[in-house]
């Protein structure tokens, strides 16, 4: 039987490559947007070098790659482009990983919060989220501009934490890239990577707390175990 929360512990999701794959649209729109300086698509293996800090680096790096660094003021016009261009697909061919809908309820139903905490634009993720029909399993959804800093600061995810009305010592992160481990080893919380997002190395290098495979695996007496766990590491 599962022991109920002594409270309400709080999961945070990481969104691209985490909660939703989201590789082809970000793909299509990049390539729309670097077609305006008449460079080269990117690959989907590229990709996993890119994302990551939101739609601003991933443009300025898609350039760099393709042997055209950008200069002066040629960022803003582009990063207008990719956001129309990606706001006007959505969804697209995005979609929730998966077993992540299951996952989502089986928390809930156990009493969890759950938050999101991504690089991406806050307004991009919020249309997203909204047109997938997943907006109202979150306490709080915030984006690499809704703070003056995002991750992997912590303030980004203890943030999001007090925004969802969660504590931070009862509060586990789950992503796919650095940034996320990152964010959460700077806030002290245990982290969970998932290996089917857009990381460049493997996700055991980031030293995790935990990798799971699959949505399946992420059930509320894992979380406890962790939290647990990690509680007992701070402690000695
Ligand atoms: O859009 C990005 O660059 C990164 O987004 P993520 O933080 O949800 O992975
Ligand atoms: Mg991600």
């Amino acid at each position: 039987m599962t022991p109920a929360p002594v409270r309400p512990a709080l999961i945070v999701f990481d969104l691209d490559g985490t909660l939703l794959d989201t590789h082809a649209d970000l793909v299509e729109s990049l390539n729309h947007t670097i077609a305006a300086l008449s460079l080269e698509p990117v690959s989907y293996d590229d990709l996993t070098h890119l994302v990551g800090q939101g739609a601003r680096v991933m443009i300025e790096r898609a350039c760099r790659l393709r042997g055209h660094p950008l200069e002066g003021d040629a960022l803003p016009a582009l990063v207008e482009r990719f956001v129309a261009h990606y706001a006007g697909n959505m969804p697209g061919r995005t979609e929730p990983y998966p077993g992540l809908v299951a996952a989502m309820d089986r928390l809930k139903s156990a009493g969890y919060r759950l938050a999101v905490c991504t690089n991406k634009m806050e307004s991009l993720a919020l249309g997203l989220l909204d047109k997938l029909g997943l907006t109202h399993y979150f306490d709080a959804i915030s984006g690499g501009d809704t703070f003056e800093y995002r991750k992997p600061d912590a303030r980004h995810l203890t943030g999001t934490v007090e925004r969802a009305g969660g504590d931070i010592s009862r509060t586990v992160m789950i992503g796919d890239s650095i940034n996320d481990i990152a964010v959460a080893r700077n806030a002290a919380v245990p982290s969970i990577a998932v290996p089917f997002g857009y990381s460049d190395v493997p996700v055991s290098t980031l030293n995790p707390d935990h990798i799971i495979m699959h949505f399946d695996e992420l059930t509320p007496e894992l979380l406890e175990r962790l939290l647990q766990e990690y509680a007992e590491k701070v402690v000695v």
